[in-house]
């Protein structure tokens, strides 16, 4: 089914950071698109586009105004737009007379459909998905919003990629802020949690791979309980924690640093970038 769907479809990459790389990195190991289907573009930097070429062996354009930047406009079925946020406008101004009905799939924080079609044209096709850099691996929580020109196949379409790279909820648009806050920048918490505890753990007395190796997997076990037992974590949290023992003092220090409320703040201020860049953007073109 996600053969048929993907097959012989050429994506046309523009960006080739992070998020990219992760894109295509997901795409071509779960062998779901192979990489003569998918061409990179950035900006200037030839060393970084030579790098994905060679490690992913996908197509690379240098510059989208010459003859093989235009032909890979011309051709793409999909454009993935994987550029910064404050990139986002000045990029669809520039290819939008190139480009023959592609859909767009967006994955910059912030910028709406609404922003994307009024570049492109009230029939464009464009979708809005926020991914995380767990699509490396297959495991990315993405959530995805349609413009108002999306029918069946194009959801489809979006749906059957997204969900090779993991898991796919679809939300109304104007949830893509929060979520954005909240899983497009949730590795990143966790990690830094990790960063916390390696660095506690360290100053603790363990070794560096001890503590390494202990961290990973209580993380890995952490989130595999929570998704195979599929009890509350408050439920979860609860066994950990007996009666006045250690788990018990260890939250209490939560607790008198008001944590939930912490990560509350986290998350609303992460989403209300979001939104401010977004808003950025929508003010360029008015
Ligand atoms: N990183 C993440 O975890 C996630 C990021 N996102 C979104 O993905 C987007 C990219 O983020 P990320 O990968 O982290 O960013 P990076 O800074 O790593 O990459 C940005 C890329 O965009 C390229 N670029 C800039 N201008 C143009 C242009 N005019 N045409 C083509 N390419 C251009 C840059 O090229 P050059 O290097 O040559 O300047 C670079 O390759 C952002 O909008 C972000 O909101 C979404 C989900 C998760
Ligand atoms: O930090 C950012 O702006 C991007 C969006 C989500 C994750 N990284």
């Amino acid at each position: 089914m996600r053969e048929v769907a993907l097959k012989g479809k050429k994506i046309l990459i523009l960006g080739a950071g992070a998020i990219a790389e992760a894109m295509i990195r997901g795409l071509t190991e779960a062998d779901a698109v192979s990489p003569e289907q998918i061409v990179v573009t950035n900006k200037s930097n030839l060393e970084r586009l030579q790098y994905l070429q060679e490690t992913y062996r996908v197509s690379i354009v240098e510059n989208l105004e010459d003859e093989a930047g235009s032909e890979a406009l011309a051709s793409a079925d999909i454009i993935l737009l994987a550029c910064k946020p404050h990139d986002v406008a000045n990029v669809l101004e520039r290819i939008r007379d190139k480009v023959i009905d592609p859909v767009v799939l967006s994955v910059a924080a912030g910028v709406s459909t609404d922003l994307m079609e009024s570049i492109l044209g009230q029939n464009a096709r464009v979708v809005r998905a926020m991914p995380n850099t767990a699509c490396a691996v297959l495991e990315s929580a993405t959530a995805v919003s349609y413009g108002k020109h999306c029918e069946e196949e194009t959801k489809t379409l979006a749906e059957t990629i997204l969900s090779v790279l993991g898991t796919v909820s679809v939300v109304e648009e104007k949830l893509m802020d929060v979520v954005t806050g909240l899983s497009g920048s949730g590795p990143a918490y966790f990690y830094y949690m990790v960063e916390a505890m390696q660095s506690a753990a360290e100053n603790l007395g363990l070794p560096s791979d001890t503590a390494r190796t202990l961290i990973l997997q209580t993380l890995f076990g952490a989130g595999k309980m929570l998704q195979e037992t599929h009890l509350d974590p408050n439920v979860l949290r609860r066994q950990v924690t007996s009666p006045n023992g250690t788990t018990m003092a260890g939250i209490r220090v939560f607790e008198e640093a008001n944590f939930k409320e912490l990560v509350e703040r986290v998350i609303t201020r992460a989403a209300e970038r979001s939104r401010e860049m977004g808003e950025q953007q929508a003010s360029i073109l008015q």
